[in-house]
């Protein structure tokens, strides 16, 4: 999957991207880094779809039935259950197995009969990223799929997505945590005025910058003169 030369403007005439170019990897998780606002959901957008994509700039990546969107905000129906949540996101994806209670991840099952819209804000995000990587597509897109959840979830949401990369599915997201980018089965890409100014491993990006925290890593990033 790459992305060649796009550019795009906002409608209120901000120059978003530039002549942007960016490489993919399919055995391993890619993660757009970057400032707040530099563009990161707009690109996973065009990646799905949602804003229409031309196939002259993207390249290689399925099209709309094969491709899971986890969205930032996590709208649903307040009354239903979490069961009845996962069941209705599944069906709508095109799910026709057979899911029961019991089929609830352990830590999901204790709130099963529990509504939506009493959930904290995490458990909500928790039950969206279950729901969708349970959808049987080729490509899946998580919009800081942490963010909100406790250091114990966030680890085991990262460990979820990465079993779903090593299950041979492509997976691109968001990130602004670091703490769980703890080894090389992540792809970074990082973003900034209009283009990649960063492609490769936590480990190649520790040594470009040359510090052994990833934070700072992307301070010295985010700090470069272009
Ligand atoms: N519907 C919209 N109309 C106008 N401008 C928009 C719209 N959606 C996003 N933008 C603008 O596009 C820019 C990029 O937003 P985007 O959400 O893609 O950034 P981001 O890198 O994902 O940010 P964050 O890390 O804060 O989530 C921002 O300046 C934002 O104001």
């Amino acid at each position: 999957m790459q992305i060649r030369n796009f550019t795009y403007t906002l409608a209120n005439g901000r120059s978003l991207f530039q002549s942007l170019s960016a490489d993919f990897v399919d055995d391993k998780v890619n993660i757009l880094l970057g400032p707040n606002g530099v563009g990161k959901t707009t690109l996973l957008d065009f990646i799905a779809t949602v804003n229409k994509r031309e196939p002259a700039y993207f390249q290689g990546f399925p099209e709309f039935k094969q491709i899971a969107y986890q969205p930032q905000g996590v709208p649903f129906i307040f009354e239903a259950t979490v069961f009845q949540t996962m069941k209705m996101v599944m069906g709508v994806g095109g799910f026709r197995g057979k899911f029961q209670p019991t089929d609830l991840p352990e830590t999901l099952q204790p709130l099963a009969d529990t509504k939506y819209g009493e959930l904290s804000g995490g458990q909500r995000r928790l039950v969206m990223i279950n729901a969708i990587s349970r959808l049987d597509r080729q490509l899946y897109l998580f919009d800081e799929p942490e963010s909100g959840l406790d250091p114990k979830m966030a680890k085991r949401v990262m460990t979820e997505i990465q079993h779903l990369n090593q299950r041979g599915k492509r997976v691109i997201m968001t990130s602004h945590q670091f703490q769980n980018i703890n080894n090389d089965q992540y792809h970074l890409l990082f973003l900034k005025a209009g283009q990649i100014r960063f492609a490769g491993s936590p480990s190649e990006f520790l040594r470009k910058e040359g510090t052994d925290n990833l934070v700072d890593a992307y301070i010295k990033q985010d700090q470069t003169v272009l």
